[in-house]
């Protein structure tokens, strides 16, 4: 079968992941047959999908006509042959137990079309045992969502024993209709990717608080403020369901082994239904308590490096089995659990050889199997890293003209446009450290290109410019005054670059602009925004204030009283309103932002590169001082006067033609 052929998706289970998977099948524009085992249950799980639809209109997510059409796509049964009738690919979401799945795949066998695919939303299960019960193994794999379905972009798409690969190309192609991110994991191991990463250090992190090692909220403020990952470790627990991790732990001991003996701790919760959030009490107590209180300055550098030693372990493994590559791990870890960077990145960082050694030490403490280093963990530390020790992990990604790979941001230069792109549309195109360092090279590389004559700033997707900085790599700085004063010199100093620069620099804005997006925004010469976007500086809803140039920048541009509005008030603002305040220089239709911004560039591109420049100075230098801003431009003006660009835009205009400017 061939993905055009998919017409009907048939979900079976109709709770948490299954309306999910249902309504971002029926958003994508399939037909949808949503079955659970009662009335009740299956209606409940439409009511969801016309629920979570009327959200998604009402955030402009989607228009109103759109949802409409999504649910009318939406059909619900409780009988298994109606359901699969015409079904051209059968999710199955029932519940996480082997046996349920079998006896669901028994009658579904009888039911389903012949030339149907098969596939199980499991998110642990052995696929291949589950496609030995069916009488299509070679088109069976597993499609392993993230909850929910309808904001997480990642899918792992896992390969059974059996599995074809016209299967695995065919559900890949179906994930990515969905607007998803497959990431494939070509053997069928407990865990898969992302769970095989979590779950483990999960386990670790129990690990060291019953050796007595450190206690929970150590553990926690490490993971969360110096490791930067979204949740400390038992906040993470708590949120997923204790018993849901102990599980997925239990099915990784008997079939991996006792590197994955659960920690008594979790044992315990479990048994005591203390399994987190959804109990009111995990780790912390959700109901008489404050839930999650983790303190930002508990750091230890030893529990942040046995926690990255373990997942660096797991990580060898995967490659190791070549049940993944290197990047499709990272890729899926920051996808599927939002982390800043992926764990061989993470761990290349702190340097593999020292994790080695933390590994053997603790082997040779305890003499558990846990600890010790996978063969692929060795050779990967002699070779300097999961990446050969290229640190910064850019491996195969971006790819620059002018010879730099940048891992975050796409450069490429066309038409004389050099056009920057922060490639992170899973985190809103947030500027993490790894984003300002990029920046600030691609922009000294484009600054310096002479091929280069203007520069265009965008965001990758269609949800932001950019959401400003990563809130959660900053609060990995831990709190600490020092190094914040740093990021927002570094801030400052990168924007400045693009002020600073000869070249006219255009700012694209489709979507959110906020904070330190909009800083940097500003900084470009002029920006143009799509009618969806909001722009605003929240910051100080935060508790914080603009720390990018922005109570500098932004009063420039709109006037001390507009600046102090924004900023003081927190508001977001739409893009008219923006344009009125003389901020935007131009509101276009959403589809035609990419074809407005580089014209503009491409205009702008053709200019002439000394008058250009030596007006961007002149302006510059009267901000502070009108005399010294004259004085430019006279100087300027001379300059420009003995430039064959001056003779060219003479001749041209004498002539009727368009000038070719070169710089000269
Ligand atoms: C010196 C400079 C300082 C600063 O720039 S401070 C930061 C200023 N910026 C902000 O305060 C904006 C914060 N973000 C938001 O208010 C909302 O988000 C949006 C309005 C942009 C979008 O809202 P919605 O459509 O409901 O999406 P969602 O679920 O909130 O966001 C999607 C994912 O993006 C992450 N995210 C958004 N903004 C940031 C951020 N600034 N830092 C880190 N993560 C961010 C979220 O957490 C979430 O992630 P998950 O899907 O993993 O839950």
């Amino acid at each position: 079968m061939q993905l055009e052929d998919v017409q009907r998706v048939t979900v079976l289970g109709a709770g948490n992941m299954g309306h999910g998977i249902a309504e971002v099948a029926a958003l994508a524009g399939y037909d949808v047959s949503l079955r659970d085992i009662n009335d009740e249950l299956v209606q409940k799980g439409y009511d969801q999908i016309e629920w979570s639809l009327g959200k998604l209109a009402e955030k402009d997510r989607i228009g109103g006509d759109e949802a409409d059409a999504a649910l009318d796509r939406v059909e619900a049964f409780v009988d298994l042959g109606d359901a699969l009738d015409g079904a051209d690919v059968v999710v199955e979401v029932v519940p996480e137990k082997m046996a349920i799945k079998k006896d669901v795949y028994d009658e579904v066998v009888e039911h389903a079309p012949d030339e149907a695919v098969f596939v199980t939303n499991t998110s642990s299960l052995s696929i291949t045992e589950l496609s030995e019960v069916t009488d299509r193994p070679e088109r069976f794999c597993g499609m392993h969502f993230f909850n929910p379905p309808v904001r997480m972009d990642l899918v792992e798409v896992i390969s059974g024993k059996h599995t074809s690969e016209d299967t695995l190309e065919l559900i890949e192609g179906l994930a990515e209709s969905m607007g998803k991110t497959p990431v494939r994991v070509r053997k069928d191991s407990p865990g898969f990717i992302v769970n095989r990463i979590l779950v483990p250090l999960m386990n670790e992190a129990a690990w060291i608080v019953e050796s007595g090692d450190a206690d929970i909220e150590t553990v926690d403020s490490t993971t969360k403020f110096d490791m930067g990952l979204p949740m400390g470790s038992f906040e993470l627990a708590d949120q997923v369901g204790i018993d849901v991790g102990y599980h997925v732990l239990e099915y990784m001991h008997e079939v991996l082994g006792d590197a994955y003996r659960p920690c008594p701790l979790l044992g315990e919760k479990v048994e005591a239904e203390d399994l987190g959030k959804k109990t009111g009490k995990g780790f912390y107590d959700y109901e008489d308590g404050d839930g999650a209180q983790i303190p930002s300055d508990a750091i230890d550098t030893g529990v942040r490096r046995r926690l990255l030693a373990v997942m660096a372990n797991e990580t060898a493994g995967l490659i190791g089995n070549d049940v993944a590559d290197v990047d499709d791990i990272d890729e899926a870890v920051k996808l599927g659990a939002g982390f800043p960077d992926g764990p061989a990145k993470l761990a290349d960082a702190e340097g593999l050889d020292s994790l080695v050694e933390t590994l053997d030490t603790l082997a040779e403490e305890t003499g558990e199997a846990r600890y010790e280093a996978t063969d692929y963990l060795r050779e990967a530390a002699e070779s300097g890293g999961f990446r050969g020790g290229d640190a910064s992990g850019a491996g195969d990604a971006g790819d620059a003209e002018g010879g730099a790979d940048y891992e975050v941001l796409n450069v490429a230069v066309d038409e004389r446009v050099g056009h920057v792109e922060i490639d992170r549309p899973h985190r809103m195109n947030t500027i993490s450290g790894e984003v300002l360092d990029e920046l600030a090279d691609a922009i000294d590389r484009l600054d310096d290109d002479d091929e280069v004559r203007a520069i265009l700033l965008s965001g990758a997707g269609d949800r932001a410019f950019s959401a400003g900085a990563d809130v959660q790599s900053m609060a990995a700085g831990g709190a600490d005054p020092i190094h914040a004063v740093e990021l927002s010199r570094q801030g400052q100093q990168t924007f400045g670059k693009l002020e600073e620069s000869d070249k006219p620099v255009v700012a694209a804005i489709d979507g959110y602009c906020l904070g330190g997006g909009m800083e940097l925004a500003t900084a470009a010469d002029m920006r143009i925004a799509s009618e969806r976007s909001e722009l605003g500086q929240p910051e100080l809803d935060l508790g914080l204030l603009p720390g990018w140039g922005g109570t500098q920048r932004l009063a420039r541009i709109v006037g001390e009283g507009r600046a102090k509005e924004i900023i003081l008030t927190a508001d977001r603002y739409d893009a008219e309103t923006m344009a009125d305040y003389d901020f935007v220089n131009e509101v276009v239709p959403d589809d035609e932002l990419d074809e407005r911004a580089r014209e503009l560039a491409e205009q702008l591109a053709g200019g002439p590169p000394i008058a250009q420049k030596y007006t961007k100075r002149a302006i510059h230098a009267g901000r502070t001082d009108n005399e010294a801003g004259l004085e430019v431009e006279a100087m300027g003006f001379g300059h420009v006067m003995n430039t064959d660009d001056l003779m060219e835009g003479v001749t041209a205009f004498m002539g009727d033609g368009e000038p070719e400017f070169e710089g000269k």
